[in-house]
């Protein structure tokens, strides 16, 4: 169906500017292609990878500039400015981006921005270099194998042939494993770290990717204008890809290229409204935003889903994944952590074995998900040492533990809206299987593991609460690691599921993973754990056998009062 309409908009395109355009409308047909080849870094960046990077007008400024610097300056021809206008942004998107990457949203955007603006005060203010306030006139055609492109149908089929291809590229780069990593920390950067993605070198990846398009389309601009000024590296130029962006379709290359060919069409089309036209133009806009909010081609996959139906998803056959290989298990001396004044974790020490079952119970806000989350990289600890299949993982990332054999699940099962049940497993795969076909594969065994086979094909929104935290377990099991740690995995779940979950964590320890439970719920957790470990105030008071918990005069009296109750 995709397919389908993609051919028919390309078509469209070409019948147009073949039989209809004027020179005029193929110039503003040949500046859409231009800006969609912008917006699809930009799609990388921000649609997939969730940053709001306004650095993406400047990096277009600098394509523009390099090519316009070369070709007039030194008489450069395409095949030299075209890629040193991509390389140059990209070497400049590599040490900002490592700079300002781990950024709050807000702060990374603000800081991208000044980017734009110390970039566009050196254009203005270097005229020896930039030709100043005016820029430079006088860049060369295009000259391909000894032809000068002329302006026109011939400079439209160029640019947009490379909007084919720049399609393409990108196209399978937001469906292959960048793409699919990206999405995963855009929707939930936590667990996208416990899931072994590296998240800083994700950032820099799409950071840099976004650059490149960036520059191409900025030097084909200056080749469509034959001019270069500061004008590339003004506000609008980022307002407009990110208008494209977001009209027609966040993250999706086809959104880029239809939201790039309204974006600057329709003020041509309202044109003869005179000064009206910008208040009708605003308004299409803001409707579009308001009615369709996954953009336009959003709202034309759901409508034509609604009148097609799905097609059925092909689901790969199952596959066991490599278990992680770790003789011992976890070893943890005198954690601990504070949070302001507050003492959370106070000199923990535990050790999960291979094959063991052990419990961490506590009063509420005893420090029990504190631990957990030291122990998967979320935090780090004040003092204390970690070490993991034989080695000191003090302080570790959360990536690094998850490749060294940890998997962790979170108290609220948290999986991505709008996402299938299959891809939401196979995201735990990303970092260490070769492509996201044989991670799909490995998430069917997981899910079917989890006898919840049946759910691959479908998503993960609507989910009841029990299969939610299935699926989240299978995201879990299918990294098939040394070490699991569990935040109340029986929380909602009925007398029936709960025994079914035994069975499994039982199945789960047989095969050798150390597993750490924490719970609430003591029917469930003493029958199946060895160990028990209770928390209060950060301190463990209690370290035995299961069956004494009840017994032991300390946990009782830690939960007498407390919101918690040992059930
Ligand atoms: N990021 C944080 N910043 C400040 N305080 C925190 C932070 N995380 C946890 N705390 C505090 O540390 C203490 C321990 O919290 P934690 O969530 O580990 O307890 P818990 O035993 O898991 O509780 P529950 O059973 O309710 O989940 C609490 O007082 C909590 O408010």
């Amino acid at each position: 169906m995709e397919n389908v309409a993609l051919f028919a908009g390309a078509l469209a395109l070409l019948v147009y500017a073949l039989a209809f355009a004027s020179p005029y409308g193929l110039r503003v047909l040949t500046v859409a292609g231009v800006y969609a080849l912008a917006a699809f870094g930009f799609q990388i960046v921000f649609g997939l990878g969730g940053a709001l990077s306004l650095a993406q007008g400047a990096f277009f400024g600098v394509g523009a500039y390099v090519t316009g610097i070369l070709g007039s300056r030194h008489g450069l021809g395409f095949e030299a400015t075209f890629p040193l206008s991509m390389l140059v942004p990209l070497l400049l998107a590599l040490p900002v981006g490592l700079a300002v990457l781990r950024l709050e949203s807000h702060y990374f955007a603000l800081a991208t921005l000044g980017i734009a603006q110390v970039l566009h005060l050196l254009a203005v203010n270097l005229p020896e270099l930039t030709g100043g306030s005016n820029g430079l006139a006088g860049v060369p055609a295009v000259v391909l194998f000894g032809w000068a492109v002329p302006r026109g149908l011939p400079m439209a089929g160029l640019v947009w042939g490379l909007v084919a291809l720049g399609g393409l590229v990108g196209w399978r780069l937001t469906h292959g494993k960048l793409g699919r990593s990206l999405t995963m920390l855009r929707d939930d950067p936590l667990a996208a770290g416990t899931l072994g993605l590296d998240v800083g070198r994700l950032r820099l990846t799409a950071f840099g990717i976004s650059a490149l398009f960036a520059g191409a389309a900025g030097a084909l601009a200056v080749h469509t204008q034959r001019v270069v000024s500061p004008e590339v590296l003004e506000f609008p130029v980022m307002v407009s890809i990110l208008t494209i962006a977001i009209v027609g379709g966040r993250g999706r290359m086809a959104g880029a290229v239809l939201g790039a060919v309204l974006l600057l069409h329709l003020p041509e089309w309202f044109r003869f409204l005179e000064r009206g036209y910008l208040v009708v133009y605003g308004a299409a806009l803001l409707l579009t935003v308001l009615l369709a909010p996954d953009g336009l081609t959003g709202l034309l996959g759901r409508a034509a889903g609604r009148l097609f139906g799905r097609p059925a998803r092909a689901l790969p056959e199952a596959r066991e994944p490599p278990p992680s290989v770790s003789e011992d298990g976890l070893t943890v001396e005198g954690l601990a952590k504070s949070f302001g004044g507050l003492q959370a974790v106070d000199g923990v020490s535990l050790e999960l074995r291979p094959g063991s079952i052990t419990g961490l119970i506590g009063p509420n806000g005893s420090g029990k998900t504190t631990v957990i989350n030291l122990l998967s990289g979320l935090e780090r600890p004040d003092a204390g040492r970690v070490r993991l299949g034989g080695r000191d993982v003090t302080g570790a990332r959360a990536d690094r533990l998850a490749h060294a054999g940890l998997a962790r699940s979170f108290q609220a099962a948290i999986l991505p809206e709008g996402t299938g049940v299959l891809e939401a497993v196979a995201a735990a795969r990303l970092a260490v299987d070769p492509d996201a076909a044989t991670a799909e594969a490995h998430a069917r065994w997981a899910l079917d593991r989890l006898g919840v086979g049946d759910l691959a094909g479908q998503s993960c929104d609507g989910l009841p609460a029990a299969l939610r935290r299935r699926v989240e377990l299978a995201r879990a099991v299918v990294r098939r690691p040394a070490v699991l740690l569990l935040d109340e995995p029986a929380a909602g779940l009925t007398d029936g599921e709960k025994a079914e979950l035994a069975a499994l964590l039982r199945e789960l320890a047989g095969e050798g993973m150390a597993v750490l439970l924490v719970e609430h719920d003591m029917g469930f957790l003493l029958p199946l754990a060895g160990r028990v470990l209770c928390l209060d105030r950060g301190r463990v008071i209690y370290d035995g056998p299961a069956d004494g918990v009840r017994r032991d005069a300390t946990v009782a009296a830690a939960y007498l009062g407390r919101a918690g109750d040992l059930q």
